[in-house]
């Protein structure tokens, strides 16, 4: 479908679009017409993902500034289906305009998913493989390769370099793959093929795409940032799509705990360190002499020959990097390290405190300095410094190091950071313990942080979800100004999902997983028989979300013994959740066989589980979602605590708003799971009485479905309200019916465009009439009228 918002020409890959749709692109494009951030709340399952690229693809391809899209999403299954859908319109804009366009649309994901190297790649751990890759990749191999003081060797891992790296080197930097667009699957045959790898093309290849899929720590995390997103220019527009958890990404990418381990380990590399510095000391001392001369000459890290690899990125925001050269008292390497050591050794002692300690960083650094003479300043350095070191003294086993290059970063951000941060150090892993096993919080408590360069580096940022409500809380939280905010309704041509709040059991037990009265036995009971009921009523499949794996654990417990489970089983096969990803994967594609084969199917899962937070339940795979309670925070964690304390005075966000929009909006997103598409059906029950009171902060798609007769329901009125649902739902339906009401053709769209354009010129009318009224009313004043005004 090919059709114009104002004078952009826009190709849609369907033949027919949503309405919400229509809108959707409508907004987007305002907001990049005139700048600035927009919030906006799509339904989900109504095409948000496409919209997005057939809207901003045909702006770029449209205008002659050709804006960049920068588009960041949370996981790899999300980014994997953002390029399949970039592929299928890319394709059928090719047949539309009937040539190829010239275009790049690639995909970045870390190097674990990417890598072709035949040892590294069967590495486990993604830090493993990041650290391995480094090694070989960060040209001081190759240049004691050339130089001939290390002879390589194809059967060490260590000693020869990376095949599928080096042929990069030999390609034309600027085309390293050809135009076209790539889905994950794609780019790694194509680089098999050329041996070459396919993590490096992307990332050197991103100043030449014109479109990046990638997560969003390329953009908010300035460790990863300043490595991969640095060139991106200032025009591009940039999309956060799934944007729901962002304020707590932003507050991830700036916070760091240090364990007893961490400082043990971290000693062990300054000392590794010193050995290494003595070693180069009597082997080749002129090169340490060099990077010391460097030193007092202020020669910045930036200014050094940069390589794609550094040991480590500095932590901190570019903003705040000190345009000064590092101090004197760490520039040679021996002191460097004493300094270093002097400062794990104080982290050691306040370890050992017994009691919790809750302090500002201006306080830390006092205390530090009162304790050890050690000033702030060299402090803000140690990240850079270490980085240097460990460049000049070549070191190879970089895991050894890992642990002093969190105690660089920490030491980096506790003396840059004064505001929006807190030290808690909680000596006990939970409140009963007796055996201290400390922990230092390093917590950031301000999102609008790590989010800030984005805002004011780009001049569009589009920030969007299924589930977003309340708007205004992400521009309080994140501190901006939007443009636009907006939350769609949907569009249905019959009721195909059926939201209920069920607040009692069949009994008239109130039900709820409130603290006091979660493990009564006749709440546990009452959501046991909502189990059963709905196992028996939903064909196929059925998520149950639980706020935390700790009351699930002990609900399902109760369950057993009440027989709950063994009813269940007649009707379902009964699956878990549980926090290792590899089981939870294992359960979900037994899950998905028990639906697909009708045996049928139950999952227990956690709010902000893996489950919750990106797999689709479509059609058969989801019927019923069962929010069994509110999914709240932990409210006794400290951090949550002085995180809440902070929004409270800095951005006048009171502390039970934000736990109960944190709150809904999980549940939103646990409820969002099953309805995946116009054609997708399926009910949403909210099982607690809280929720009666807490239905305004659901998605206003949500809302607007949510009989007033569905809210407040026990048990048994909520089965018959289901049955009767799930007995329409399961009609054949005639797809006419939908037209011209939940789709349009593009007669239907331009017969509604045209609506609006006359609408609008009324209104224009109307004003402009308006106008000239106050203007003849103006002119009607007297002369006497004149001193009043
Ligand atoms: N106009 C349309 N006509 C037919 N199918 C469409 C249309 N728009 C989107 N779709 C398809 O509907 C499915 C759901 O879209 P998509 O996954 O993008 O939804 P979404 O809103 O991004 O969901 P969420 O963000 O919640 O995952 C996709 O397979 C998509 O290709
Ligand atoms: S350069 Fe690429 S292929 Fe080689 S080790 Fe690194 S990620 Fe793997």
């Amino acid at each position: 479908m090919k059709f114009y918002i104002d004078d952009l020409p826009v190709l849609f890959p369907y033949p027919k679009i949503y309405p919400e749709q229509y809108a959707y692109m409508c907004d987007i494009k305002k907001t990049l017409d005139v700048g600035g951030k927009c919030v906006l709340e799509m339904p989900s399952g109504t095409g948000k993902t496409v919209s997005l690229l057939s809207l901003t693809i045909a702006y770029q391809m449209h205008y002659p500034e050709h804006r960049k899209v920068v588009y960041c999403s949370r996981t790899m299954s999300e980014i994997e289906k953002a390029l399949i859908e970039l592929e299928n319109l890319m394709d059928f804009r090719a047949k539309e305009l009937g040539y190829v366009e010239e275009f790049r649309g690639l995909g970045l994901t870390s190097r674990k998913n990417l890598c072709l190297h035949p040892t590294i790649s069967k590495e486990r751990k993604g830090i493993v493989v990041d650290e391995k890759c480094r090694r070989i990749t960060n040209g001081q191999l190759k240049e004691k390769i050339t130089k001939g003081t290390v002879i390589e060797d194809p059967t060490s891992e260590m000693n020869s370099l990376c095949t599928y790296h080096e042929k990069l080197n030999e390609l034309e930097q600027h085309d390293l793959i050809p135009t076209g667009t790539y889905s994950f699957e794609s780019l790694v045959k194509y680089c098999k093929e050329q041996g070459t790898c396919p993590y490096f093309t992307v990332r050197r290849m991103i100043p030449f795409c014109n479109i990046i899929i990638y997560s969003y720590h390329y953009l908010l995390d300035p460790k990863i940032a300043d490595r991969v997103s640095k060139e991106l220019s200032k025009d591009s527009i940039i999309i956060f799509d799934e944007a729901h958890n962002i304020d707590n990404v932003c507050i991830e990418s700036l916070s760091l705990d240090l364990t007893d381990d961490v400082l043990k380990r971290a000693t062990r590399g300054a000392n590794k360190l010193a050995d290494a510095v003595d070693d180069m000391k009597e082997q080749d001392s002129e090169k340490l002499q060099n990077e010391y001369e460097k030193l007092v000459e202020g020669l910045r890290q930036a200014e050094i020959d940069r390589q794609e690899e550094l040991f480590m990125s500095n932590p901190i925001l570019p903003q705040d990097l000190l345009e000064e050269a590092i101090p004197g008292n760490i520039r040679k390497a021996e002191h460097f390290i004493s300094f270093l050591k002097r400062f794990i050794e104080y982290l050691k002692t306040r370890m050992k405190v017994l009691h919790v300690i809750s302090e500002t960083p201006v306080s830390f650094l006092q205390h530090l300095k009162e304790l050890t003479y050690i000033d702030r300043k060299p402090l803000r350095f140690c990240s850079e410094r270490l980085s240097l070191l460990v460049r000049t003294l070549e070191l190879n086993e970089i895991e050894d190091f890992t642990a002093l290059k969190d105690i660089a970063t920490f030491a980096t951000l506790v003396s840059t950071y004064e505001t929006g941060f807190q030290l808690i150090l909680e000596p006990f892993e939970s409140e009963g313990s007796t055996v201290p096993n400390p922990i230092l919080h390093f917590a950031c408590l301000d999102a609008s942080i790590a989010i800030k360069p984005v805002f004011e580096r780009f001049s569009s940022v589009i920030i969007t979800s299924g589930t977003i409500s309340p708007l205004e809380m992400y521009p309080k939280m994140l501190n901006f100004e939007t443009t636009i905010s907006e939350s769609y309704s949907m569009t249905l041509a019959r009721r195909s999902f059926l939201p209920m709040i069920v607040t009692k059991g069949s009994d008239q037990v109130a039900i709820s997983s409130k603290f006091e009265i979660r493990t009564d036995p006749s709440v546990v009971r009452n959501y046991g028989s909502l189990l059963v009921e709905f196992s028996k009523i939903t064909p196929d499949g059925m998520v149950v979300f639980f706020p935390s794996y700790l009351y699930m654990e002990s609900i399902i417990s109760m369950w057993q013994t009440m027989g709950v489970l063994d009813e269940v089983w007649k009707y379902k096969l009964i699956l878990v959740e549980t926090p290792d990803a590899q089981e939870t994967s294992l359960a979900l594609e037994t899950y998905r066989k028990a639906c697909s084969n009708g045996r049928g199917a139950v999952l227990l899962s956690v709010a902000r589980g893996k489950v919750s937070e990106g797999i689709d339940f479509d059609h058969h795979y989801g019927r019923t979602v069962l929010m069994i309670g509110i999914p709240f925070q932990y409210t006794e964690s400290r951090i949550l605590k002085a995180r809440l304390e902070f929004m409270r005075d800095h951005f006048q966000i009171r502390e039970s708003d934000f736990l109960s929009f944190d709150a809904m909006r999980h549940a939103a997103q646990c409820l969002g799971r099953v309805l995946r598409g116009k054609d997708d059906y399926g009910i949403m029950v909210l099982a607690d009485r809280r929720f009666s009171n807490k239905k305004k902060q659901l998605p206003k798609w949500i809302a607007q479905a949510l009989n007033d007769s569905d809210d407040n329901l026990s048990t048994d009125m909520a089965l018959a309200t289901a049955k009767k649902f799930l007995r329409s739902l399961a009609q054949p339906t005639n797809p006419k019916d939908s037209e011209g009401v939940s789709v349009w053709n593009l007669e239907q769209l331009e017969a509604f465009q045209k609506q609006h354009q006359q609408k609008q010129q009324t209104a224009q009318f109307d004003v402009e009439e308006t106008k000239v009224e106050v203007q003849d009313d103006f002119m009607d004043i007297d002369d006497d009228d004149l001193d009043l005004l």
